[in-house]
């Protein structure tokens, strides 16, 4: 079994690289993690795993700079029906596009697009950073079963802009940050966390265990 986590020149990997290694440690099966820029091996891999922090037209010229990257991602996820993760701008750009001061095209797999966030509370500061409570919009598998400390389900963000879901179904939690943010989308074998499960500790840790094991 391997995990492929894409390596386009995010600044997440290396933290998110680490604590899928953690998780793949402390499971029976063992799964391979590989971090790579080969279409190929993405395309093969068991699941597949999407970082990104920075802007989202930056991400996205990123990953198309690795040539085949996107195509690649898609049939192995479309087609084959890969589970993917993607977190905080590899979860943005499952959208239908960012609107992040250009707008930019997503991969359309979860329509709406990605926009910035506009907490009613005037001294609710812009990027929303620190932890926040999730609000359970719907049952997922990855969310089995996992670690709640006294607030609940507790992660760690810092973002701007969040994906504005077209569609009910696809959103699997929110917080509330002066109004409804979207914190987990999913839909077929896809999922993708605003917050950083990296960043979230046991919680964030458990989700990625879930997610390593997840059959859908
Ligand atoms: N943490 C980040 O890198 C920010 C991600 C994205 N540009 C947002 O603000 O939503």
């Amino acid at each position: 079994m391997s995990v492929a986590i894409i390596d386009y020149g995010s600044g997440n990997l290396h933290s998110a690289a680490k604590a899928f290694e953690r998780a793949a440690r402390a499971m029976e099966q063992p799964q391979k993690i590989v971090v790579t820029r080969d279409p190929e091996t993405v395309f093969r891999a068991d699941r597949i795993v999407l970082p990104g922090v920075g802007a989202f037209a930056d991400c996205r010229k990123g990953l198309d700079a690795l040539d085949g990257m996107v195509d690649a991602m898609t049939e192995a996820v479309r087609d084959k029906a890969r589970p993917f993760f993607g977190i905080c701008v590899g979860m943005q750009l499952m959208a239908t596009q960012g609107k992040e001061y250009v707008t930019t095209k997503g991969f359309d797999w979860i329509s709406g697009d990605v926009v910035k966030i506009t907490p009613r509370e005037e001294d609710l500061k812009i990027p929303h950073m620190g932890w926040n409570t999730l609000d359970l919009v719907r049952e997922h598998p990855v969310l089995e079963r996992l670690p709640l400390g006294d607030k609940g389900r507790h992660a760690y963000f810092v973002h701007s802009y969040h994906l504005n879901a077209a569609n009910e179904a696809d959103v699997i939690a929110r917080a509330d940050y002066g109004g409804p943010v979207t914190a987990i989308v999913g839909k077929d074998t896809a999922i993708g966390t605003q917050f950083h499960p990296e960043k979230s500790q046991r919680f964030g840790l458990a989700l990625i265990s879930n997610f390593l094991k997840w059959k859908p």
